[in-house]
Formats: structure tokens, sequence, C-alpha cells
């Protein structure tokens, strides 16, 4: 399917912007905020239960009205409502992109192929509050009749970072006489490390896998069924116990040997980076069990009900997104870094590495052409402080120009001393040394001797947005989360591309099928590659060998 869109770059918006980037790039954001006392107040928006504060951002009110008017001409309006209501806009997979209806409440309906998803939704739902009560409580025994304790999550990508990711981020909510792992390397030491310490009758494994067929997810599934068969005797009655499946692919998973009374469903209008709040969450809600997961299911859609229904200057996720185009289109900057000021968001950035940048990293648009501009930021981070002490050097005095997003909380949920306040004067002391620097003069005034002068001076100038909110609950993740998933959605869409495919992994899967033969095989193979790939498989052979 092709579209017949106008090319980003002939938008009236987009060639307006070209000319008003060529005003700003010389202006500070010192002349910003001293031509306009209010700027601090004015540049902020609400959303849910977040503040955003993105006054520290090299914009003028004008730059503001082009990257409205450019979302408006991109058609991010008509974009936004084709995917909620369950449009078809995955073209080059022909799936509508349904995220949002797994958090939709119980009466919504929204039709896709002739069936209200939403009920299916909640039939899922339903099974799995009623089975991670059943585990929470001890009702559902292992094969010799002990109680599950550990879990086991076993999944990658999408299958494993949400997981992962939530379950770190509200364990303050989890159940903390059990114990949750996750395996999702094909790297043997991540099998064997997660399980070193646990107990096979005490220990239930969810493979969580959308198709069902991913290698490092099936190689890991595998060896765990022999993990456990080794200590039931090799009795595969004992896998109905200790295994759950959570898949959109019914057939593989009773292949598997998966009773399909232990599987938990989804479907695929769900990508798999997209997918935390629907089954494949089953690890998070036997972490922190069905009301905080509802809590969550809740702020998400609090986020969704907002990116739907807020005018685009006061739309969270929209500004994200244009503010991100900003700097990449125009000042060429290539990354963003994501620095959260709560230990408990440690995996948030990993998280989304995948949800931004499987998502954008493309260079074809909708319409089957190369694009002219830049797509994909490259998104990375660490929890503040600790990345402070390591790359923000960079971010201060480096060559590239890396915007910000900063996360921050106005309580701990664990409060300790004066831990906190040490914290919020932290990652505010950050964003106001990013924006405004240390002049010549400045450094000059401390007595530092001349020829250190140029060393201790920060130009400054460096943009950033604060988020801020209470503090880490359920709902503020969900909300957290959703509003990347829509900042990503919101990038494409401008950028023309299509954010819910990824066909940028499959060659790699597919040239990883044709080696495996010739690393294992006990006779020498033909070799076809390149001559460097040739020499390495040769290489790896001998030492294997030794
Ligand atoms: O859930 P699955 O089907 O095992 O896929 C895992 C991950 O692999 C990918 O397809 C990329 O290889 C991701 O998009 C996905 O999240």
């Amino acid at each position: 399917m092709t579209s017949t869109t106008t090319p980003l770059t002939q938008l009236s918006a987009w060639k307006s912007l070209t000319q008003h980037f060529t005003a700003i790039e010389s202006t500070h954001l010192r002349t910003l905020f001293e031509e306009d006392q209010t700027r601090g107040e004015r540049l902020t928006a609400e959303g849910g239960d977040l503040f955003f504060d993105y006054s520290k951002n090299r914009v003028t009110d004008e730059t503001l009205k082009l990257l409205i008017q450019l979302a408006e001409e991109s058609g991010l309006r008509q974009r936004i409502e084709a995917m909620f209501s369950g449009e078809k806009i995955n073209i080059t997979e022909d799936r509508a992109v349904l995220h949002t209806a797994l958090r939709a409440p119980r009466d919504k309906t929204i039709i896709v192929d002739g069936e209200n998803v939403v009920s299916h939704v909640h039939e899922v739902l339903d099974r799995m509050s009623a089975f991670s009560e059943r585990v929470r409580s001890g009702d559902w025994k292992g094969h010799s009749g002990k109680r599950i304790v550990n879990v086991v999550n076993i999944g990658i990508g999408g299958s494993d970072l949400g997981p992962v990711m939530a379950y770190e981020a509200l364990k303050h909510f989890s159940q903390r006489d059990m114990v949750f792992r996750f395996v999702s390397n094909v790297d043997g030491t991540d099998f064997a490390e997660a399980v070193q310490d646990l107990d096979p009758s005490e220990t239930l494994f969810i493979v969580a896998s959308k198709t069902f067929t991913t290698l490092e997810t099936m190689t890991n599934a595998n060896t765990a069924r022999a993990w456990l068969l080794a200590a039931f005797a090799g009795d595969s009655s004992a896998v109905a116990k200790h295994f759950v499946a959570v898949s959109t692919n019914a057939e593989k998973v009773s292949a598997f040997g998966i009773d399909t009374a232990n599987m938990f469903g989804f479907w695929d209008w769900v990508g798999g980076r997209y997918s935390m709040d629907s089954a494949i969450g089953l690890s998070t809600m036997l972490a922190i069990g069905p009301d905080n997961f509802k809590a969550m299911l809740d702020g998400f859609h609090q986020m969704d009900e907002h990116y739907r229904t807020a005018p685009f200057e006061k739309n969270i996720p929209v500004l994200m997104a244009l503010l991100s185009i900003w700097y990449s289109n125009f000042f060429g900057s290539e990354s963003i870094a994501v620095l959260p000021y709560e230990q408990y968001l440690k995996r948030f950035p990993a998280y989304l590495q995948q949800l931004t940048m499987e998502s954008n990293g493309k260079y074809i648009t909708l319409s089957g052409n190369r694009v002219d501009y830049t797509t994909g930021t490259i998104y990375f981070g660490e929890p503040g402080t600790n990345g402070q002490h390591s790359f923000y050097q960079l971010i201060h005095q480096g060559t590239e120009l890396i915007p910000c997003d900063f996360i921050a909380f106005g309580k701990s949920l664990n409060p300790l001393g004066r831990h906190h306040d040490m914290l919020i004067a932290n990652v505010l002391a950050q964003s106001e040394a990013l924006a405004f620097g240390k002049t010549e003069e400045q450094v000059k005034e401390e007595g530092t001797p001349d020829w250190l002068v140029p060393h201790r001076v920060f130009e400054g100038n460096r943009p950033s947005n604060t988020i801020f909110a209470d503090e880490l609950s359920p709902s503020i993740l969900g909300q957290l989360v959703a509003l990347y998933e829509h900042c990503v959605f919101t990038q494409g869409s401008i950028w023309q591309i299509n954010s819910f495919d990824q066909w940028g992994v499959e060659l790699g899967k597919q040239l990883a099928q044709r080696i495996i033969p010739e690393l294992e095989s006990s006779e020498t193979p033909d070799l076809q590659h390149d001559s460097s790939t040739n020499n390495l498989i040769r290489r790896y052979r001998a030492t294997k060998e030794k």
C-alpha cells in the first residue's frame, strides 16, 4: 500500500521552521529567560498526574506555534484517531495498532475485524488476576505440592524489557516473599545464573513470546524444561504445574508441551514493545497483585485520554515529540538522554531503547521512499545521580547537543534522612547548569588562573525537559510509559514512517540460522560467507575443539 502524503520537507511549517531556526540557533536560554520572567511557569503542561516543564528548551512562542503547525499539517490528529479506533495503520504487517485497548475500561467498545477487542482484553485480565491470586496466596502448588515462591520470566525484547523494567520500577509494591527473575539472553549464563539458587519444585516459568518462535526464548524454555524435569526424574506431567505461556500463538504453545489452559493470550494488534500491559505483564501482576496492576492500567489510560483529547499546545507527548524533532531535524542532534532521578526506574532507559529505536529506526517512509531527513533519535540514560559521575561531562561540555528528559518525584518511597532533598537538589541543579552554564566572567571572578578559564566555562544553552510527579506509583508508571509510547508515535507520524514494524531485525536472525549448523556440524563446513566471517567461523571452531 502506498500513500500520497506531501513529503515532510515540502510542508509549509517545515519550510518556515527551517528559516526560523537561523534566528533561534544563536539565541541563548539565558536571554529567553531574561526577556520573559514568566517563562518557567508559562512553558509547562499537565496531563494525568504528570507535570511537564519544557521552559528550558531553545524555543520561542513562534517556534512552538510553527512546531504545532507542523503537527497539524502532518495529519497527526487523523493519525491519532486512526490508531485509537483500530484502523490498520501498521500497513507493512496489515495490522491495527491497539495497545491503547489493553487499558481501555471494561465498558468500552473497539471493533477490529468485527470483534469487540475490549471484551477479549478483560477476559484475559480476569484470568490473569485469578491465576495471580492463586499463585500469590499459595493455592497454586508445584508438582510435589510445594508452594510456588520463584517466578522466572523467559522472554526477550518486548517480552522481557517491559516485565523487567516494571518489576524493578514497582518492587516497592511487590510481594516480598517471592523471588522474580528474568531470563532473556541465549547466552547460557543468563539461565544458569537465574536458577542457580532456585528449587525447581518451588519455581514457575512464564514463557513469554508473542510469536513463540523466537530463538532465544525457545532455547531458554527448552533448557528450563530439562532443568525442571531433571528434578522430577523426567516426569513430564510436572510441566503443567511449573510452566505457563504468554503468547498470540496457541498452536506453537501446545506444540511446546504447555497446556493451552495455562496460556494467557494477546493479539497481533499488540506490538512486542507495546505489550507490557498485556498478558506479557503476567510477571508484573504476580509481583504486585491484580489491584496494583489495574492501577497501572488506569494510569496508562489516563495518559491515553490526555493524548487523544488535549489540544496540541497542552499535550505532553505531542510537545515532547515536537521538541525532539526540533533538535533532531534542525539542530542536528542525534540523541536524547533520559535521566530518572528515581532508583526504581533504573531499567527505564533500557526499556525505552527498544520502544524508541525499534519503533523509529527506519529510513523508508509509509509511501515507500527513502527519507531525506533524520529519523530515529538515539535514546540512552541512567538513573541520577549515578549518570552525573559518568557521562554528564559530555552533555555539559561535549560538542554534541544532547537534550535531556529529567524525571523526578516529590516523594521518595524510601524516605531516609536528607537523601531525597539531596537527590532533588541534584536534578534541579543539572537542568539549571545545562541551561544557563557559567560564563567566562563568572569563572574569572572565582579567581581561576587565566589559562584554566576556558576549561571551566560552561557555555550552557543545553536544553532539557523536566517531568515531575508526586511519587512513583503503579499509576504513575503507566502514565510515564504511555507518555513515551505516544511521543514515539507522534515522532513516527511526523517523520511519515511506520513505527510498528521491525523488519530491520530480520536479516541478522536469518543469517544466524545459516551459521548455527556451520558452528555445530562435526564435518568441516563449506563456508560461503565473506572472508572475515569465514575466518571467524574457522577460529571459533578451532577454539571449541581445543
Ligand atoms: O515476543 P517474541 O515474539 O518472542 O519477540 C521478541 C522480540 O523480538 C522482536 O521481534 C525483535 O527481534 C521484538 O520486536 C520482540 O519484542
